[in-house]
Protein backbone atom coordinates (compact mmCIF):
# COMPACT_ATOMS: atom_id res chain seq x y z
CA UNK A 1 0.00 0.00 0.00
CA UNK A 2 1.72 3.42 -0.91
CA UNK A 3 0.02 5.05 1.92
CA UNK A 4 -3.77 5.88 1.88
CA UNK A 5 -4.50 8.42 -0.43
CA UNK A 6 -6.96 9.93 1.65
CA UNK A 7 -6.50 9.79 5.70
CA UNK A 8 -9.95 11.67 6.02
CA UNK A 9 -9.40 11.71 9.80
CA UNK A 10 -6.31 11.19 10.69
CA UNK A 11 -5.34 8.24 12.58
CA UNK A 12 -3.13 10.49 15.08
CA UNK A 13 -6.53 11.77 16.63
CA UNK A 14 -7.41 10.26 19.28
CA UNK A 15 -10.46 9.91 17.05
CA UNK A 16 -14.33 7.64 17.75
CA UNK A 17 -14.32 7.11 13.86
CA UNK A 18 -11.75 6.32 11.67
CA UNK A 19 -11.86 6.46 7.64
CA UNK A 20 -9.40 5.39 5.16
CA UNK A 21 -9.85 4.88 1.50
CA UNK A 22 -6.75 4.27 -0.82
CA UNK A 23 -6.40 6.73 -4.06
CA UNK A 24 -7.41 5.46 -7.12
CA UNK A 25 -9.19 2.57 -5.71
CA UNK A 26 -12.81 1.35 -5.11
CA UNK A 27 -11.81 0.28 -1.98
CA UNK A 28 -13.15 1.81 1.35
CA UNK A 29 -12.11 1.02 4.70
CA UNK A 30 -14.33 1.79 7.54
CA UNK A 31 -13.15 1.73 11.40
CA UNK A 32 -15.83 2.67 13.87
CA UNK A 33 -15.00 2.71 16.80
CA UNK A 34 -18.00 4.95 17.87
CA UNK A 35 -20.59 4.74 20.49
CA UNK A 36 -23.64 6.45 18.15
CA UNK A 37 -22.48 6.80 14.48
CA UNK A 38 -20.50 5.64 12.13
CA UNK A 39 -18.80 8.18 10.06
CA UNK A 40 -18.33 7.26 6.26
CA UNK A 41 -16.09 9.24 3.55
CA UNK A 42 -16.17 8.68 0.11
CA UNK A 43 -12.97 9.46 -1.73
CA UNK A 44 -12.88 10.81 -5.55
CA UNK A 45 -12.25 7.22 -7.87
CA UNK A 46 -10.37 7.46 -10.89
CA UNK A 47 -11.43 4.61 -12.02
CA UNK A 48 -14.74 3.49 -12.60
CA UNK A 49 -16.33 0.12 -13.68
CA UNK A 50 -18.82 0.68 -16.66
CA UNK A 51 -21.78 -0.99 -15.25
CA UNK A 52 -21.53 1.20 -12.39
CA UNK A 53 -23.99 3.71 -12.69
CA UNK A 54 -22.59 7.54 -11.74
CA UNK A 55 -23.55 8.66 -8.42
CA UNK A 56 -22.65 10.88 -5.77
CA UNK A 57 -19.87 8.48 -4.49
CA UNK A 58 -17.32 9.16 -6.95
CA UNK A 59 -17.39 12.58 -5.24
CA UNK A 60 -15.22 13.20 -2.48
CA UNK A 61 -17.56 13.59 0.23
CA UNK A 62 -18.16 13.03 4.21
CA UNK A 63 -21.68 12.35 5.56
CA UNK A 64 -22.53 11.13 8.70
CA UNK A 65 -25.35 8.23 8.79
CA UNK A 66 -27.65 7.55 12.19
CA UNK A 67 -26.14 4.23 12.74
CA UNK A 68 -25.90 2.57 16.03
CA UNK A 69 -22.50 0.28 16.41
CA UNK A 70 -23.25 -2.57 18.69
CA UNK A 71 -19.42 -3.73 18.66
CA UNK A 72 -16.36 -2.25 17.58
CA UNK A 73 -15.32 -3.11 14.62
CA UNK A 74 -13.21 -3.31 11.12
CA UNK A 75 -15.23 -3.14 7.69
CA UNK A 76 -13.38 -3.38 4.45
CA UNK A 77 -15.89 -3.32 1.19
CA UNK A 78 -16.14 -2.25 -1.90
CA UNK A 79 -17.97 0.77 -2.65
CA UNK A 80 -20.64 -0.39 -4.36
CA UNK A 81 -21.11 -2.99 -1.89
CA UNK A 82 -20.66 -0.39 0.48
CA UNK A 83 -23.30 1.68 -0.68
CA UNK A 84 -25.86 -1.48 -1.35
CA UNK A 85 -25.13 -2.10 2.19
CA UNK A 86 -26.22 1.42 3.60
CA UNK A 87 -29.21 1.26 1.17
CA UNK A 88 -30.55 -2.04 2.57
CA UNK A 89 -29.59 -1.16 5.96
CA UNK A 90 -31.77 1.74 6.02
CA UNK A 91 -34.29 0.29 3.75
CA UNK A 92 -35.07 -3.31 6.28
CA UNK A 93 -33.98 -0.65 9.56
CA UNK A 94 -32.20 -4.03 11.40
CA UNK A 95 -29.39 -5.86 10.48
CA UNK A 96 -27.82 -8.65 12.79
CA UNK A 97 -25.07 -7.42 14.95
CA UNK A 98 -23.46 -11.12 14.49
CA UNK A 99 -22.74 -10.25 10.82
CA UNK A 100 -21.61 -7.22 10.42
CA UNK A 101 -21.44 -5.23 13.62
CA UNK A 102 -24.04 -2.68 13.37
CA UNK A 103 -27.58 -2.07 14.25
CA UNK A 104 -29.73 0.55 12.18
CA UNK A 105 -32.08 2.34 14.07
CA UNK A 106 -35.13 3.33 12.40
CA UNK A 107 -35.16 6.27 10.32
CA UNK A 108 -38.13 8.31 9.82
CA UNK A 109 -38.89 10.29 6.75
CA UNK A 110 -36.84 7.96 4.48
CA UNK A 111 -37.89 6.55 1.44
CA UNK A 112 -36.55 2.49 1.23
CA UNK A 113 -33.18 2.93 -0.93
CA UNK A 114 -32.36 6.66 -0.13
CA UNK A 115 -29.99 7.69 2.80
CA UNK A 116 -30.08 10.76 4.88
CA UNK A 117 -27.07 12.91 5.03
CA UNK A 118 -26.82 14.90 8.50
CA UNK A 119 -24.31 18.09 8.68
CA UNK A 120 -24.70 20.91 11.30
CA UNK A 121 -25.53 24.17 10.44
CA UNK A 122 -21.97 25.88 11.48
CA UNK A 123 -21.24 29.37 12.16
CA UNK A 124 -17.89 31.03 13.45
CA UNK A 125 -17.33 34.05 15.56
CA UNK A 126 -14.24 36.26 16.35
CA UNK A 127 -13.46 39.48 18.28
CA UNK A 128 -10.11 40.96 17.15
CA UNK A 129 -8.75 44.27 18.17
CA UNK A 130 -5.44 43.64 15.20
CA UNK A 131 -6.44 41.14 13.19
CA UNK A 132 -4.49 37.72 14.43
CA UNK A 133 -7.77 36.03 15.42
CA UNK A 134 -9.70 37.20 12.18
CA UNK A 135 -7.09 35.02 10.28
CA UNK A 136 -7.15 31.91 12.23
CA UNK A 137 -10.86 32.15 11.87
CA UNK A 138 -10.40 32.22 7.95
CA UNK A 139 -7.95 28.92 8.28
CA UNK A 140 -11.02 27.34 10.55
CA UNK A 141 -13.10 28.22 7.57
CA UNK A 142 -11.05 26.54 4.75
CA UNK A 143 -10.67 23.95 6.72
CA UNK A 144 -14.05 23.89 7.07
CA UNK A 145 -15.32 24.80 3.64
CA UNK A 146 -18.71 24.52 3.15
CA UNK A 147 -19.64 23.09 6.44
CA UNK A 148 -19.36 26.54 8.32
CA UNK A 149 -20.55 29.78 7.59
CA UNK A 150 -18.91 33.00 8.55
CA UNK A 151 -16.37 33.55 10.10
CA UNK A 152 -18.61 36.60 11.28
CA UNK A 153 -16.96 39.56 13.65
CA UNK A 154 -18.85 40.02 16.51
CA UNK A 155 -18.28 43.46 15.78
CA UNK A 156 -19.98 44.14 12.46
CA UNK A 157 -22.91 41.32 13.07
CA UNK A 158 -25.66 42.63 10.27
CA UNK A 159 -28.43 41.25 12.77
CA UNK A 160 -29.25 40.85 16.75
CA UNK A 161 -26.22 38.53 18.52
CA UNK A 162 -29.57 36.40 19.52
CA UNK A 163 -31.27 35.29 16.04
CA UNK A 164 -27.54 35.30 15.05
CA UNK A 165 -26.34 33.05 17.07
CA UNK A 166 -29.66 30.82 17.66
CA UNK A 167 -29.90 29.96 14.13
CA UNK A 168 -26.89 27.86 13.68
CA UNK A 169 -26.49 23.97 15.50
CA UNK A 170 -23.19 24.57 16.17
CA UNK A 171 -20.87 27.70 17.40
CA UNK A 172 -16.87 28.12 16.70
CA UNK A 173 -16.07 31.17 18.48
CA UNK A 174 -12.70 32.60 19.06
CA UNK A 175 -10.83 35.41 20.87
CA UNK A 176 -7.47 37.46 21.56
CA UNK A 177 -6.58 38.54 25.40
CA UNK A 178 -5.70 41.81 25.47
CA UNK A 179 -7.40 42.60 29.25
CA UNK A 180 -3.97 41.08 31.09
CA UNK A 181 -4.48 39.23 34.09
CA UNK A 182 -8.16 40.67 34.46
CA UNK A 183 -11.11 38.48 36.42
CA UNK A 184 -13.80 39.40 33.72
CA UNK A 185 -13.75 40.84 30.04
CA UNK A 186 -10.06 39.85 29.37
CA UNK A 187 -10.43 39.83 25.22
CA UNK A 188 -10.55 43.55 24.91
CA UNK A 189 -13.19 43.10 22.06
CA UNK A 190 -16.88 43.11 20.91
CA UNK A 191 -17.24 39.76 23.34
CA UNK A 192 -16.43 42.09 26.29
CA UNK A 193 -19.49 44.08 25.81
CA UNK A 194 -22.13 41.05 25.34
CA UNK A 195 -20.62 38.21 27.78
CA UNK A 196 -22.93 39.38 30.84
CA UNK A 197 -26.15 40.82 29.39
CA UNK A 198 -27.45 40.12 25.60
CA UNK A 199 -25.47 36.60 25.31
CA UNK A 200 -27.69 35.91 28.89
CA UNK A 201 -30.57 35.41 26.91
CA UNK A 202 -29.64 33.70 24.39
CA UNK A 203 -31.63 30.20 23.84
CA UNK A 204 -28.80 27.63 22.96
CA UNK A 205 -28.77 24.65 25.28
CA UNK A 206 -27.22 21.80 24.16
CA UNK A 207 -25.33 23.21 21.01
CA UNK A 208 -22.14 22.44 20.52
CA UNK A 209 -19.55 25.26 20.84
CA UNK A 210 -15.81 24.82 19.73
CA UNK A 211 -13.30 27.99 21.52
CA UNK A 212 -10.06 28.72 19.69
CA UNK A 213 -7.97 31.68 21.59
CA UNK A 214 -4.66 33.82 20.58
CA UNK A 215 -2.63 35.42 22.32
CA UNK A 216 1.38 35.22 22.91
CA UNK A 217 2.92 32.64 25.52
CA UNK A 218 6.06 33.73 26.11
CA UNK A 219 5.43 38.03 26.72
CA UNK A 220 2.43 36.98 28.55
CA UNK A 221 3.65 33.63 29.95
CA UNK A 222 1.70 33.63 33.31
CA UNK A 223 -1.45 34.67 31.29
CA UNK A 224 -1.86 33.17 28.17
CA UNK A 225 -4.62 33.20 26.38
CA UNK A 226 -6.87 33.47 29.86
CA UNK A 227 -9.51 35.19 27.33
CA UNK A 228 -10.12 31.53 26.13
CA UNK A 229 -11.47 30.71 29.32
CA UNK A 230 -13.42 33.13 29.67
CA UNK A 231 -15.43 32.74 26.37
CA UNK A 232 -15.64 29.00 27.04
CA UNK A 233 -17.16 28.95 30.25
CA UNK A 234 -19.31 31.95 29.17
CA UNK A 235 -21.57 29.23 26.87
CA UNK A 236 -20.52 26.26 28.78
CA UNK A 237 -22.80 27.97 31.63
CA UNK A 238 -25.97 28.77 28.76
CA UNK A 239 -25.52 24.76 28.59
CA UNK A 240 -23.68 24.34 25.52
CA UNK A 241 -22.03 21.11 24.89
CA UNK A 242 -18.59 22.39 24.96
CA UNK A 243 -16.36 20.28 21.79
CA UNK A 244 -12.10 20.54 20.92
CA UNK A 245 -10.04 20.43 24.05
CA UNK A 246 -6.88 20.22 22.85
CA UNK A 247 -3.49 18.81 24.45
CA UNK A 248 -0.59 21.77 25.74
CA UNK A 249 2.22 20.03 24.81
CA UNK A 250 4.36 21.90 22.47
CA UNK A 251 3.25 25.54 23.84
CA UNK A 252 5.68 26.98 26.80
CA UNK A 253 3.25 29.25 28.28
CA UNK A 254 3.63 29.15 33.05
CA UNK A 255 -0.03 29.59 33.28
CA UNK A 256 -3.56 30.26 31.38
CA UNK A 257 -6.81 30.89 32.72
CA UNK A 258 -7.88 28.54 29.53
CA UNK A 259 -7.04 25.37 31.05
CA UNK A 260 -9.36 22.47 32.21
CA UNK A 261 -8.22 19.75 33.76
CA UNK A 262 -5.10 18.63 31.54
CA UNK A 263 -6.07 20.40 28.64
CA UNK A 264 -6.63 23.95 27.21
CA UNK A 265 -10.35 24.08 26.77
CA UNK A 266 -9.93 24.74 22.85
CA UNK A 267 -7.49 25.37 19.96
CA UNK A 268 -4.52 28.03 21.04
CA UNK A 269 -2.55 29.56 18.59
CA UNK A 270 0.22 31.94 19.08
CA UNK A 271 1.00 33.76 16.07
CA UNK A 272 3.47 35.90 17.72
CA UNK A 273 6.14 32.81 18.65
CA UNK A 274 4.73 30.10 16.78
CA UNK A 275 3.08 31.44 13.67
CA UNK A 276 4.76 28.24 11.52
CA UNK A 277 2.66 25.70 13.54
CA UNK A 278 -0.79 27.51 13.16
CA UNK A 279 -2.07 25.86 10.18
CA UNK A 280 -0.86 22.91 11.08
CA UNK A 281 -2.73 23.24 14.49
CA UNK A 282 -6.06 24.18 12.75
CA UNK A 283 -5.89 21.44 10.60
CA UNK A 284 -5.91 18.84 13.05
CA UNK A 285 -8.20 20.49 14.93
CA UNK A 286 -10.84 21.11 12.33
CA UNK A 287 -10.56 17.06 12.06
CA UNK A 288 -10.85 16.52 15.38
CA UNK A 289 -13.68 18.56 15.65
CA UNK A 290 -15.39 16.40 12.73
CA UNK A 291 -14.19 13.32 14.69
CA UNK A 292 -15.66 14.57 18.05
CA UNK A 293 -18.89 14.58 15.81
CA UNK A 294 -19.12 18.47 15.91
CA UNK A 295 -20.93 18.34 12.11
CA UNK A 296 -23.78 16.16 13.83
CA UNK A 297 -25.01 19.33 15.70
CA UNK A 298 -26.71 19.45 19.03
CA UNK A 299 -29.72 19.01 20.65
CA UNK A 300 -30.15 22.55 20.53
CA UNK A 301 -33.09 24.57 21.38
CA UNK A 302 -34.38 27.11 19.53
CA UNK A 303 -32.23 25.52 16.77
CA UNK A 304 -33.12 24.31 13.28
CA UNK A 305 -33.16 20.69 13.49
CA UNK A 306 -29.60 19.34 11.60
CA UNK A 307 -30.39 19.70 8.02
CA UNK A 308 -31.24 16.59 6.37
CA UNK A 309 -30.27 15.62 2.64
CA UNK A 310 -31.74 13.00 0.53
CA UNK A 311 -29.07 11.00 -1.37
CA UNK A 312 -30.28 8.91 -3.80
CA UNK A 313 -28.42 5.37 -3.81
CA UNK A 314 -28.16 2.56 -6.15
CA UNK A 315 -28.44 -1.54 -5.29
CA UNK A 316 -26.29 -3.51 -6.68
CA UNK A 317 -26.47 -6.38 -5.01
CA UNK A 318 -29.06 -8.47 -3.37
CA UNK A 319 -28.89 -8.74 0.28
CA UNK A 320 -27.88 -12.43 0.00
CA UNK A 321 -25.20 -11.32 -2.16
CA UNK A 322 -24.19 -8.70 0.31
CA UNK A 323 -24.27 -11.03 3.14
CA UNK A 324 -22.07 -13.20 1.55
CA UNK A 325 -19.27 -10.54 0.82
CA UNK A 326 -19.78 -8.78 4.43
CA UNK A 327 -19.11 -12.51 6.05
CA UNK A 328 -16.29 -12.51 3.84
CA UNK A 329 -14.59 -9.68 4.95
CA UNK A 330 -15.98 -9.81 8.55
CA UNK A 331 -13.92 -13.21 8.75
CA UNK A 332 -11.26 -12.15 7.05
CA UNK A 333 -10.98 -9.36 9.77
CA UNK A 334 -11.26 -11.58 12.48
CA UNK A 335 -8.33 -13.66 11.20
CA UNK A 336 -5.84 -10.75 11.15
CA UNK A 337 -7.46 -9.39 13.90
CA UNK A 338 -6.55 -12.73 16.24
CA UNK A 339 -2.91 -12.76 14.72
CA UNK A 340 -2.16 -9.01 15.23
CA UNK A 341 -4.42 -7.97 17.80
CA UNK A 342 -2.31 -8.24 20.83
CA UNK A 343 0.34 -5.52 19.97
CA UNK A 344 -2.62 -3.16 20.29
CA UNK A 345 -1.82 -1.54 16.72
CA UNK A 346 -4.89 -0.95 14.43
CA UNK A 347 -5.09 -2.95 11.08
CA UNK A 348 -6.10 -1.67 7.79
CA UNK A 349 -6.46 -4.27 5.23
CA UNK A 350 -6.08 -2.58 1.78
CA UNK A 351 -7.97 -5.45 -0.93
CA UNK A 352 -6.31 -4.36 -3.81
CA UNK A 353 -2.80 -4.61 -2.72
CA UNK A 354 -3.48 -7.26 -0.04
CA UNK A 355 -1.55 -5.30 2.41
CA UNK A 356 -2.60 -4.30 6.00
CA UNK A 357 -1.09 -0.95 7.77
CA UNK A 358 -0.69 -1.42 11.04
CA UNK A 359 -1.51 2.02 13.29
CA UNK A 360 -0.06 2.71 16.79
CA UNK A 361 -2.75 3.36 19.28
CA UNK A 362 -1.22 6.86 19.71
CA UNK A 363 -1.31 6.89 15.47
CA UNK A 364 2.51 7.71 15.44
CA UNK A 365 4.00 4.78 13.90
CA UNK A 366 2.96 2.34 11.74
CA UNK A 367 4.12 -0.72 9.61
CA UNK A 368 2.76 -2.78 7.27
CA UNK A 369 2.15 -6.54 6.52
CA UNK A 370 1.91 -8.04 3.59
CA UNK A 371 0.05 -11.87 3.30
CA UNK A 372 3.68 -12.97 3.42
CA UNK A 373 3.83 -11.66 6.50
CA UNK A 374 6.77 -9.11 5.64
CA UNK A 375 7.19 -6.07 7.65
CA UNK A 376 8.47 -2.47 7.09
CA UNK A 377 8.21 0.41 9.95
CA UNK A 378 7.63 4.06 9.72
CA UNK A 379 6.44 6.86 11.13
CA UNK A 380 4.07 9.15 10.59
C1 LIG B 1 -1.20 45.26 25.61
C2 LIG B 1 -1.24 43.82 25.25
C3 LIG B 1 -1.72 42.91 26.17
C4 LIG B 1 -1.75 41.55 25.88
N1 LIG B 1 -2.16 40.66 26.84
C5 LIG B 1 -2.06 39.35 26.61
C6 LIG B 1 -2.35 38.41 27.61
O1 LIG B 1 -2.68 38.72 28.74
N2 LIG B 1 -2.26 37.09 27.32
C7 LIG B 1 -1.87 36.66 26.09
O2 LIG B 1 -1.78 35.46 25.89
N3 LIG B 1 -1.59 37.55 25.10
C8 LIG B 1 -1.68 38.88 25.33
N4 LIG B 1 -1.39 39.76 24.34
C9 LIG B 1 -1.06 39.26 23.00
C10 LIG B 1 -2.26 39.23 22.05
O3 LIG B 1 -3.32 38.51 22.59
C11 LIG B 1 -1.85 38.62 20.72
O4 LIG B 1 -0.95 39.50 20.08
C12 LIG B 1 -2.98 38.28 19.80
O5 LIG B 1 -2.49 37.58 18.71
C13 LIG B 1 -3.76 39.50 19.31
O6 LIG B 1 -4.87 39.06 18.61
P1 LIG B 1 -5.73 40.02 17.67
O7 LIG B 1 -4.78 40.51 16.58
O8 LIG B 1 -6.81 39.18 17.11
O9 LIG B 1 -6.25 41.13 18.51
C14 LIG B 1 -1.34 41.12 24.61
C15 LIG B 1 -0.86 42.04 23.68
C16 LIG B 1 -0.79 43.37 24.00
C17 LIG B 1 -0.22 44.32 23.00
Amino acid sequence: MQTTGEAICPVSTASLVRVIAPRNSKDIIIITIHQKSILVSFVETTTQSKSKPQNHLNQTKTVFFSLKVVTTRIITMKVNVLESLLTVAIATTVWSPAVFGFVVPRVNNHAAGSITALSANIGIFFGTSTGSTEEVADLIKAEFGDDADGPFDIEALEGPVKSTFEKYDALIVGTPTWNTGSDTERSGTGWDEIYYSTMQELNIKGKKVAVFGLGDQVSYAENYADAAGELHDVFESLGCQMCGYTSMEGYEHEDSKSIRGEKFCGLLCDVVNQEELTPERVENWVAQLRAEGFLEGGSAQGASAATATPVPVTVNETPDVLFETIQEHSDMLDETIKVHGSTGFIPHYNGKTKSTMWVSPDGRSCYYTTEARSSSSVSM
